[in-house]
């Protein structure tokens, strides 16, 4: 069968995991008649057909048979004041995944009256129905997405209307010019282009600063929402499994005093404050005979190469040396923390903050790297730590800013078409050329900003955003 716009669908809206309570979800102009086939309230003398709009009712869903499935309570919800703009009924029903299951199973029994939604399907008619552009479908996943205080918000603005309306604000800018243009160029008379070219150069340049910002905050904004990539690492028995313990408030690792105890890396998303790190925590690194602790170690450089963040771990109660020289070398391009771990041995510290900037002026890393002096067993050290990578990532704010920060790439990379284009309106004027050029590139600019809020998308991009959505909604 061939799915269209205009069949009427239901999907399972919340998880499919037991819970207390599950929502069924159906949209599109049959959905009253189909579930009213279902439907029974307690003394029979209720009709979902005359159900006021945006209530909620109890009642029984039946099976096709008549025999009672589950105690519900039934939502109507009529175009166009729906998710979808069409007819939407929500069936709440106690949330067990074989009771959902076979209620949505009997509303989708013939297939000509309602099918199953495809992923994304309600929220793609919220599109194409006109209820929200396509930055605010996209930001309903994000929401559902978001595993940080700064994703959840970020998304949130999104979905108010912030992005588009930034993009929408653009576009009039541009389309008032190119709209002067064809008039000056039609009706030469009534328009006058003399010295146009100084006033669409700051107008011109306005928006590519906007532009430029945006950008700005693209790479900001993704290590804010899908969080930092940390690696720890350090010669065995430094204390690298213990500060992911710390960080992660549980026994993530194992920790015990015989070097060469982690062999594999262990992964664990952590939140500090606003920023999400993803810390990995990996085999302390030395030469060993042993095979899997050498694979581990392997494994330990690899992950280290590609973080984002290297948490370097140091015993302050131990030699540094030519291993240590090794390390830091490997990792001398990133940014770096030293962590001086150990410090409530006192009496057998033999190894301090200048040793350390010694060690790193040998291998050639910028002085400014933080030095923090830790111990794992007194969990000092952890707010410098936290003060640290805020500094290093965000300048020191951790409080998400009142601006919107671009965390979709497609937003990103449809910005840096619109900016191209900008730039090449830009170098017409400053070459002089007549005005008609700058509309090529100022039309192309106008659509790349329209393909960000979905106007002139084309179907497959419609088809292939939806389809990354969650099954329901
Ligand atoms: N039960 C339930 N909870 C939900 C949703 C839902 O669809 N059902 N949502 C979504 O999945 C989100 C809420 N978003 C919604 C946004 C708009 C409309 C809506 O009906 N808008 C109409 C009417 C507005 C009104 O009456 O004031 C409109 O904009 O025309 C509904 C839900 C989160 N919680
Ligand atoms: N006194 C003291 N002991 C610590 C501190 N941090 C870790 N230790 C101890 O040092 C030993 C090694 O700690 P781990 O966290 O396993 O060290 P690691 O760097 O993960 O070691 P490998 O996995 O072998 O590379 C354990 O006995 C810890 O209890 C600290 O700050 N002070
Ligand atoms: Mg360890």
């Amino acid at each position: 069968m061939i799915h269209t716009n205009e069949d009427t669908i239901a999907a399972i809206a919340t998880a499919a995991s037991d819970a207390g309570i599950g929502i069924i979800r159906v949209s599109g102009s049959k959905a009253v008649s189909v579930v009213s086939r279902f439907y029974q309230n307690s003394k029979h003398e209720y009709d979902l057909e005359q159900h006021a709009n945006g209530t909620i009712r109890f009642g029984y869903f039946c099976d096709a048979k008549g025999n009672l499935i589950d105690e519900v309570m039934v939502s109507v919800m009529r175009a166009p004041h729906s998710y979808t703009k069409e007819d939407v009924i929500e069936v709440n029903t106690h949330g067990g995944t074989m009771v959902m299951q076979k209620i949505l199973h009997e509303l989708i029994s013939d297939e000509n009256e309602c099918r199953l939604a495809e992923p994304g399907e309600f929220t793609k008619r919220a599109f194409l129905n006109g209820r929200i552009d396509l930055t605010r479908a996209e930001a309903v996943m994000d929401i559902i997405e978001a595993k940080s205080e700064f994703a959840l918000s970020n998304s949130e603005k999104q979905l108010r209307g912030d992005m588009r309306n930034i993009i929408v604000d653009m576009r009039a800018q541009i389309i008032y010019e190119m709209a002067f243009i064809e008039s000056a160029l039609d009706d030469p008379e009534n328009y006058d282009l003399t010295d146009y070219s100084s006033r669409i150069m700051p107008m011109c340049d306005k928006l590519i600063r906007k532009c430029d910002n945006l950008l700005k905050s693209a790479d900001e904004g993704r290590v804010r929402a899908t969080g930092l990539s940390t690696v720890i690492i350090g010669k065995p028995n430094s204390g690298k499994s213990s500060l992911l313990n710390v960080l992660t408030g549980e026994e993530t690792a194992i920790v015990t005093d015989i070097a060469g105890t982690t062999r594999d890396v262990i992964e664990h998303d952590v939140k500090i404050d606003n920023i999400l790190l993803h810390v990995i925590d990996t085999a302390g690194i030395r030469d060993s005979a042993d095979k899997i602790e050498a694979i581990g170690v392997e494994k330990a450089r690899k992950f280290a190469k590609e973080a984002e963040l290297i948490i370097y771990m140091v015993d302050s109660t131990s030699q540094v040396g030519d291993e240590d020289i090794e390390i830091l070398t490997s990792v001398k391009d990133k940014k770096i923390i030293v962590l001086l771990n150990k410090t409530d041995k006192e009496d057998e510290i033999i190894i301090t903050k200048e040793n350390i900037q010694k060690l790193l002026e040998t291998v050639g890393i910028n002085t400014d790297v933080p030095i923090i002096t830790t111990s794992m067993i007194l969990g000092n050290g952890i707010d410098d730590l936290k003060t640290a990578i805020s500094d290093l990532f965000f300048n020191g704010k951790l409080v998400p800013e009142d601006e919107i920060y671009i965390t979709n790439l497609r937003h990103k990379q449809l910005l840096e078409k619109a900016d191209r284009s900008l730039n090449l309106v830009r170098d017409s004027i400053e070459q002089g050329l007549s005005e008609d050029f700058y509309t090529i590139d100022l039309h192309d600019a106008y659509e790349s900003l329209g393909l960000i809020i979905g106007e002139e998308v084309g179907d497959d991009l419609v088809e292939e955003i939806f389809s990354k959505f969650c099954m329901g909604k």
